[in-house]
Formats: structure tokens, C-alpha cells, sequence
């Protein structure tokens, strides 16, 4: 586990403008700061180390005479700052350190807090893609094992994850807090004093922080406490590790309730290989893999977030599916907006470093701003070409750009000439003194290429310029024959490197003359930002334009991709209705890996009939059936045409599965501990709207008690009404068909090939049909085909059917099994009379009394009868 020893702390309060802020000195530019908001303490403690009572500071965190800042505590201990790993810098440096992890694909810190006392198990969340400037905020009650709040975080894959100290004591740790250290092991967690999660602040930050036209947030928020806190404590860290603020008004922030979107577990994510693949993780052999067509970073994260998290709301849906619809009809519009789109950078990435203020104004900050400039008006060039409906929105942004920036600069791949594009980006006769520094830096360069020229001539060797970002200009030659003429390079000749026939150098003049370069760049760069900053203060007043392009050009893509996937393989348009019913669906990841169609199959699941049992031998292809039914909801839900002739989805509010697994060692659970902990986990949190997947339940025991286990189980869901699919080679359990009008059994058929009597093979056809399984014994028939002696399958026979008949007489005997029963049909039958009935009330008195009367002839075995 790997814990952050950090601290940060109090900076002088700044306000705007103030000059002791160490932002752009010229004013117009300053770092935001809410001015009730101190840039104090946040404290990080070492939770393996037993001195983290003692607080550890960095010089960041002390006044001038080196004493700390913080409460309580005396001058920044170095020792305690060199153990924790951090010299005295400012927090540029601690950044660093944490982006050393930063993956491509985790840049999400997130915030968390839970109530305490009877508000335990509310929680509150916030998370900041450091590439994608949204706060996203979120509060919901979850269950005792977090399963929520796994998910999420799951389904986020945060680099960094922020909780209050006083949850996060080593030893003494919440159980969230346990749980959480325990699933995200490589994940960096951090302890932040719990003062920082601070509903007050947090509410006062979104204020001065949020995007005006995302204000309404803030009605979704102001009594979220929760949400609020973690809200607090993630703005706060975020600029300290940041090194930066971000400009008021410019951040949008969103408020995710429970119930827009259709939750799936990280087990069913797992199991259903979502987004990863489990044998290997870098296979794109999962949905995610299937689906992904898209040309933007933007549009990437949306498809997986959207897999994760399918939507359930049938509007959204039903116009996702229009545009899709529209795409296909129209091949011009389709190739025309995916050549489009593929020339747009990562808007999010941009807008993220667009909006926030560095404290700080080194070179590489100052230059990063004008290369933002620079891709800003890359962007805003290319909107028109995707006629979005938006477009007029940005012809003011673009119209300043181009007061400001050259019409020619542009956004260009190599070092050089992203530095020329960054040098002259600002327009002429703007600044004079920025005109003579370029006319400056003009002269350098073309003196360097006269010196190479001379050296050139003098030595007669083929010499040219070269560049690169480490060595700035340098020498660079080329010898075809291979050898130097002379035997070896003149002595002027500096730093040389040799590649095969290529030669690189530099002399002192040329690193003379490539310092003047540097400083020439420098006082450009420095001026061509005051001219930049000024025009991003007037970008901020339009950032939400950028925001909706951010938004247009990621859900393009995905639906680009989308249709794509529909042009690879048929699929259809599917409806929302109250029904499941797919005609000859295919499963999306198996036809992708076998490179054609599999066989297809259809299924029907309706209220009616909503608990389906699936037998079948092994190998028979049963867990592809269940699974290629999730997979095709899932894709439904997302708005996405799914792989079949037809497709009809009722929306569902959860996707659970529960797939055979293997012990899970990492947690020393045996397989039976896993199935039930899995099961218990839907019989909690399942509902009536839920789509329930469930393949070989009770392996993990004794065939008795596993045949009980599935039966308990299975009548739970039988009566919850959920969408349920089943699958067991426990064939006692297709009885329930004749019990419950709502359970159908369907199986994998199979043919034999039979030699000299003798069973010789098996053939697969993969084709669902009516009933259930006739296929008794086809583990022993398995057994058959290989060598094991006649007589020992012999005896497995009859010991099998002997406990098979057993097994059922005692079920079919057990009274509260029969009364269960008895109720279960007593209330169906009560339903239907009271939808269909129009009796009045002595008449419908009269009709219960003879349902009484029935049942508990019915019930005579049973020891209580039912009351009215
Ligand atoms: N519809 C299909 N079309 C083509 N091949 C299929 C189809 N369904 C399954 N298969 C193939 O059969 C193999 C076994 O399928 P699956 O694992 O679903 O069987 P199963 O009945 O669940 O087996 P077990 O009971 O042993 O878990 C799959 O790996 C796949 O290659």
C-alpha cells in the first residue's frame, strides 16, 4: 500500500489582484482564490508510520522564519520531510511525484466522506478528471459492503483517492476505508484533515467556480452535505497538488443522482468483460473492444464510461438511436463528420489547462499557454466543418483569437516548429517590444544557419541545421561513403554523436549563439502571454460555448463509433418496450473473436414469464447465451444498434450477474464463500426492474444442499418480478416450471454420435430450445468417452439417480416448500382478480373465502393455515 507522506500548507491569503500572489504580475490575470477560502492546511499523515501524530511539513507550509504554519506544531522537521520522501519545494514538485503514476488512462482524484452515526453509510463523493474539467458530484445511501461506492470507483479508476483522517486511522480505519485500501491496492490513498471536508466551503467554491450557465447545480446540491464536503476537500487538494486555481466561473460542475443510470456491479462488469478482457487485459476482445471506433480521447472515455453506466432514460436513448439511424442512411454525412473529427485534439485536456491559473510563471508554464492558445484556435477552426448547431456560439471566441493570434500559426507536430508557430502566434504591431524581440531571435536563427554554412565551406563537408528539444540547434552530416575525409572531425567540432553514417555535433559559437536563442525566446514568450492572458480572461466569459463543444465532439464521436460497429457487423435498432424479446441474437464479443456470426438465438422474458431456467450439458453454451443477453441490454441501453434481427428491451435499473468463478485467493474466500457472497449481494439489491443473470449457482457444495440453495434462491426471484435467466445442470430445479406460471424452461440442445452402441461424441449445436434438458447424466456420459472402466460408470449411475430421487421426494414433501408454494399462487391469483375483476366488495369477500377454503384443502399438511 502506498501511502503519500505529505503536507501542504498555508500560503499568505491572497485575493484577487494582490501582488504578493505569485501569478502574472500584470493584473488583469491574477489567480482566483475565494477570499474566504485560505490556502491552508491540508495534512496528509503517514498511516504506516506510527510518528504520523507528529505532523511532517515541508518549507511550503512555514513563514519566512522557517516556523509552521499549522496548528500545534513547530518548525518543518527535514528529516521527517527526506523520510517521507519530499525535499523543500513548492508543490510543482509533489505534483510530480504523483504524476509519476499518471497513466493514460488514470487521471481521476476523487474525494470521499461518509456520514457517521445514523448517517453511516450515506455518501458523499466528488472527482476531478485532471483531463477533463468537471467536477462531478455525487450522494447516495449504499449497503454495508459498499458495493456502490466500489462500482464507481471501479468505473472511474482513480489515480489518488482523498478520505478524511479521522476514517483512515491505521488499525482503526472505517470499514470503508478498509474495504477501499483493500480493493484499489495500487491505488494512491491520501488522508486529508477532516476539516477540509467542509459542506460550507464546498458550497462557497461552486459559487465562485462554476460555469454560470451549470449554476443550476447548485439547487441539486445546496442541502447535499456529503457531496458538498468532498467537494471542499477535493478543490483544495487539487490546486495544492496542482500548483494551480482555477479561474472563477470557469469549471463546470455536475450533480450525478442515483436512477439516470443503470447500475452494473464490478463483479457483472467483470464477468461480462465490459471493458476488460480477463485472460488477457490488453485484448480488446470485450465490449468496450467491440464498440470502440472512436477518433477522440473525448469520445473514448464517453463509450466506456457509457458501457459502465448505460443510461435509462428512453428519450436519450431513442435519440441516440435517431442520430445513429441518420449516420447510416447518410454515407457523406458519415465519412464527412468521422474525417472531421478525427483531426480534433482532446478538447477536455485543453480545457482543463485552459481555465487554470499557475501560481506560478515559469517558461514552461508561460509557453504551455500559448501552445493552448495555439490548439484553441485549431479547435474552433474545425467546428464549422461539423455544422454543429453551436457553431455561431464560437465565432466571437474565434474573432479575439484571431485579433490576437496569426492567421498562419497553427498547431503543428515537431519540436521546432511548434516553436516557431509559439513564437510568432501573437499578431504584429500588438506589442513593439515583442516585434523587436522576435526581429531579435529572427537574426539568431539566421546568423546559426550562416555559421553552419561557413563551417560548411571551410571544412567542404555536407553540413546542415538541425533541432531538437534537448540540444536547441545543432550539426548534423551525413556521409555516404562511410568514412570522414581526413580520418576525423575538425577539432571545433564539439559534443559529437555518431549513428551509423550520421554525425552530430556543435562548436562553442553555436552554443553561444543558441543561448542567445533561449534568452530571445524567453522575453517572447513571457510577452506573448500577457497578451494571451489577457484574451483568456475573455474566453472565460464564453467558456461554456467550449464546454458544449467538449460535449458535441465526444458524443459525436461515440455515436460515430457506434454506427461504425453497425457497418462492421448487422445489427439492428433496437426498441423499449415492457418486454425482452431478441430474434436470433448473437453474442457481440464471441462473433468479434471468431470473426463470424455465431449461432443465434431468441429470447423472450416478459412479466409473465420473467424467470427462465437454462439446462444444457457443458460446453453446451449456456453462459454465452446468458451473457450475450446482457451484453445486448447493455448495448440497447447505451444507445448503441445491438447484433440481432430484431430487438425489443424493457429499461432495467440494474444488470447483475453471478458467473462460476474460482476460489478468489486474495481474499482467501473458497469458491462457495464467492457464489454466496455474490448472491447475497442481488437478493439485496435487486428489484422488480432488474435484469439478473445467473449461471451455475451451488457448484461450491454438496449437490443437496446445492439443489436447496438454487431453489430458495430462485423462488426469491421468482417472486421479485426481476428479468431473471438461470442456468444450472440441476435439473430438479425445471420442477419450478410446474409450480410457478411465471418460470419457462428452455435448454442447450445437443446431438449424440453413438458407435457399437457405445457413445462416441458429442455435437454442440448451440440452439436454445423449449423444455429442459433430457440430457440426465451427461457428466457420466462424459466419463463414458474416456477410459474409466465400465463398471465404475456403472455404479456412478445408479448412485446418482438414487440421490437425484431422494433429493426431490424431500423437497416435494417439505411443508413450508409447499406453503410457499401455496401463497405464491394464492397471491398471483388474488393479483389477476383484482386487475381483471370488477366485483364489488361482498362479491370479492365472498370469491377470497373460497380461495380460502381451496388452499387449505391444499395446504392439509401443512401445520398453519392463511389467515384472511
Ligand atoms: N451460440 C454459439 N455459437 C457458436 N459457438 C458457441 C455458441 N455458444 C457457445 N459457443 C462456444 O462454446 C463454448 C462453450 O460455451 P459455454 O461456456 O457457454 O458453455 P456452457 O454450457 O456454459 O458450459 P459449462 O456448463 O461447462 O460452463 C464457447 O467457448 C464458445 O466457443
Amino acid at each position: 500500500m502506498l501511502y503519500r507522506q505529505m503536507l501542504c500548507s498555508s500560503t499568505d491569503e491572497v485575493t484577487p489582484g494582490s501582488s504578493s500572489e505569485p501569478g502574472p504580475s500584470s493584473s488583469t490575470f491574477t489567480s482566483y482564490r475565494p477570499a474566504s477560502l485560505k490556502y491552508d492546511q491540508i495534512i496528509c499523515r503517514q498511516q504506516e508510520d506510527p510518528r504520523s501524530s507528529s505532523v511532517l511539513h515541508t518549507s511550503y507550509g512555514s513563514d519566512d522564519a522557517g516556523n509552521s504554519l499549522f496548528p500545534g506544531s513547530t518548525a518543518a522537521t527535514d528529516t521527517g520531510a527526506q523520510t517521507a520522501g519530499f525535499t523543500e519545494t513548492p508543490p510543482t514538485e509533489v505534483t510530480t511525484s504523483s504524476s509519476a503514476t499518471l497513466s493514460h488512462s488514470a487521471s481521476v482524484i476523487v474525494a470521499l466522506v461518509e456520514g457517521r452515526g445514523l448517517a453511516r453509510g450515506e455518501i458523499g463523493m466528488a472527482s476531478i478528471n485532471m483531463k477533463c474539467p468537471e467536477l462531478v458530484l455525487s450522494q447516495f445511501a449504499d449497503t454495508g459492503t459498499y458495493a456502490k461506492v466500489i462500482t464507481k470507483l471501479h468505473n472511474l479508476m482513480p489515480l489518488e483517492i482523498l478520505m478524511p483522517d479521522t476514517a483512515s486511522v491505521k488499525g482503526q480505519g472505517t470499514k470503508l476505508y478498509n474495504l477501499i485500501t483493500e480493493t484499489f491496492p495500487s491505488v494512491t490513498f491520501t488522508a486529508i484533515m477532516r476539516k477540509h471536508f467542509n459542506e460550507k466551503k464546498g458550497l462557497e467554491y461552486i459559487q465562485q467556480l462554476c460555469v454560470p450557465e451549470f449554476n443550476t447545480v447548485l439547487m441539486e446540491v445546496q442541502t447535499k452535505y456529503y457531496c458538498l464536503a468532498s467537494g471542499s476537500a477535493l478543490l483544495k487538494y487539487f490546486e495544492f497538488v496542482q500548483n494551480s486555481v482555477y479561474a472563477p466561473k470557469s469549471l463546470k460542475v455536475t450533480f450525478t443522482g442515483s436512477g439516470e443510470t443503470a447500475m452494473i456491479d464490478t463483479v457483472s462488469a467483470s464477468n461480462l468483460e465490459l471493458v476488460v478482457n480477463n485472460r488477457d487485459h490488453r485484448s480488446d476482445h470485450t465490449l468496450f473492444g467491440v464498440l470502440n471506433y472512436t477518433k477522440t480521447a473525448g469520445g473514448e472515455r464517453r463509450l466506456r464510461s457509457n458501457i459502465l453506466e448505460p443510461l435509462q432514460d428512453v428519450v436519450t436513448i431513442n435519440s441516440r438511436l435517431d442520430t445513429i439511424q441518420e449516420l447510416l442512411q447518410n454515407e457523406e454525412l458519415f465519412f464527412g463528420l468521422k474525417n472531421a473529427i478525427a483531426h480534433f485534439l482532446d478538447i477536455d485536456e485543453l480545457l482543463s489547462a485552459l481555465i487554470q491559473v499557475p501560481k506560478q510563471e515559469t517558461v514552461s508554464v508561460v509557453e504551455a499557454k500559448i501552445t493552448q492558445v495555439i490548439q484553441l484556435k485549431h479547435i474552433l477552426e474545425l467546428v464549422p466543418v461539423l455544422k454543429v448547431r453551436i457553431v455561431l456560439l464560437f465565432n466571437s471566441i474565434l474573432d479575439q483569437i484571431k485579433s490576437m493570434i496569426n492567421d498562419d500559426a497553427s498547431y503543428m507536430k515537431g519540436s521546432l516548429n511548434m516553436r516557431t508557430q509559439k513564437c510568432y502566434a501573437v499578431r504584429p504591431n500588438i506589442n513593439e517590444f515583442l516585434d523587436i524581440a522576435r526581429r531579435a531571435y529572427t537574426e539568431v536563427v539566421d546568423d546559426i544557419a550562416g555559421l553552419v554554412d561557413r563551417l560548411g565551406e571551410k571544412y567542404n563537408l555536407p553540413l546542415r541545421t538541425s533541432f531538437s528539444g534537448a540540444r536547441g540547434f545543432f550539426i548534423q552530416m551525413r556521409l555516404e561513403g562511410g568514412a570522414l575525409p581526413g580520418g576525423t572531425l575538425p577539432e571545433e567540432f564539439i559534443k559529437v554523436t555518431k549513428q551509423k553514417n550520421n554525425y552530430s555535433f556543435t562548436t562553442l559559437d553555436l552554443m553561444k549563439m543558441n543561448d542567445h536563442c533561449e534568452e530571445a525566446l524567453k522575453e517572447i514568450f513571457q510577452m506573448s502571454y500577457v497578451v494571451v492572458s489577457r484574451f483568456l480572461v475573455e474566453v472565460y466569459e464564453h467558456i461554456h460555448c467550449l464546454y458544449k463543444l467538449s460535449d458535441a465532439v465526444s458524443m459525436l464521436d461515440m455515436l460515430l463509433s457506434l454506427a461504425h460497429a453497425c457497418t462492421v457487423s448487422e445489427y439492428v435498432r433496437p426498441e423499449f418496450t415492457d418486454t425482452l424479446a431478441i430474434k436470433q441474437g448473437r453474442h457481440p464479443i464471441l462473433e468479434r473473436i471468431s470473426g463470424q456470426p455465431p449461432i443465434s438465438n431468441n429470447t423472450y422474458i416478459s412479466e409473465g414469464s420473467n424467470f427462465l431456467i437454462i439446462t444444457g450439458p457443458n460446453m453446451s453454451g449456456k453462459s454465452t447465451y446468458l451473457k450475450q443477453v446482457a451484453l445486448c441490454q447493455i448495448m440497447a441501453q447505451i444507445g448503441s444498434f445491438v447484433p440481432a434481427e430484431y430487438a425489443s428491451f424493457r429499461i432495467a435499473d440494474q444488470i447483475f450477474t453471478r458467473i462460476g468463478v474460482d476460489d478468489d485467493f486474495e481474499t482467501s474466500s473458497s469458491t462457495f464463500m464467492v457464489e454466496m457472497k455474490e448472491v447475497s449481494y442481488i437478493i439485496h439489491n435487486a428489484s422488480a426492474k432488474s435484469l439478473i443473470i445467473i449461471d451455475e449457482l451451488g457448484r461450491g457444495t454438496s449437490p443437496e444442499e446445492g439443489v436447496g440453495i438454487c431453489h430458495s434462491v430462485c423462488e426469491f426471484l421468482i417472486n421479485l418480478k426481476a428479468f431473471t435467466l438461470f442456468a444450472t445442470h440441476f435439473l430438479e430445479l425445471c420442477q419450478l416450471e410446474t409450480v410457478y406460471p411465471n418460470v419457462e424452461n428452455q435448454h442447450m440442445q445437443v446431438q449424440h454420435i453413438h458407435k457399437d452402441g457405445r457413445a462416441e461424441s458429442i455435437v454442440y449445436t448451440y440452439l436454445l430450445s423449449q423444455g429442459h434438458s433430457e440430457e440426465r447424466n451427461y457428466g457420466i456420459r462424459a466419463a463414458e468417452m474416456t477410459a474409466i472402466p465400465t463398471d465404475i460408470i456403472q455404479e456412478a449411475k445408479t448412485v446418482g439417480d438414487k440421490i437425484s430421487q431422494r433429493l426431490w421426494a424431500k423437497h416435494d414433501s417439505d411443508s413450508s416448500t409447499l406453503r410457499q408454494r401455496a401463497v405464491y399462487r394464492l397471491s398471483t391469483r388474488l393479483l389477476q382478480t383484482a386487475r381483471n375483476s370488477r366485483l364489488d366488495l361482498e362479491s370479492l369477500r365472498h370469491y377470497l373465502k373460497g380461495l380460502k377454503r381451496q388452499y387449505e384443502t391444499e395446504l392439509q399438511n401443512t401445520p398453519e393455515s392463511i389467515e384472511e
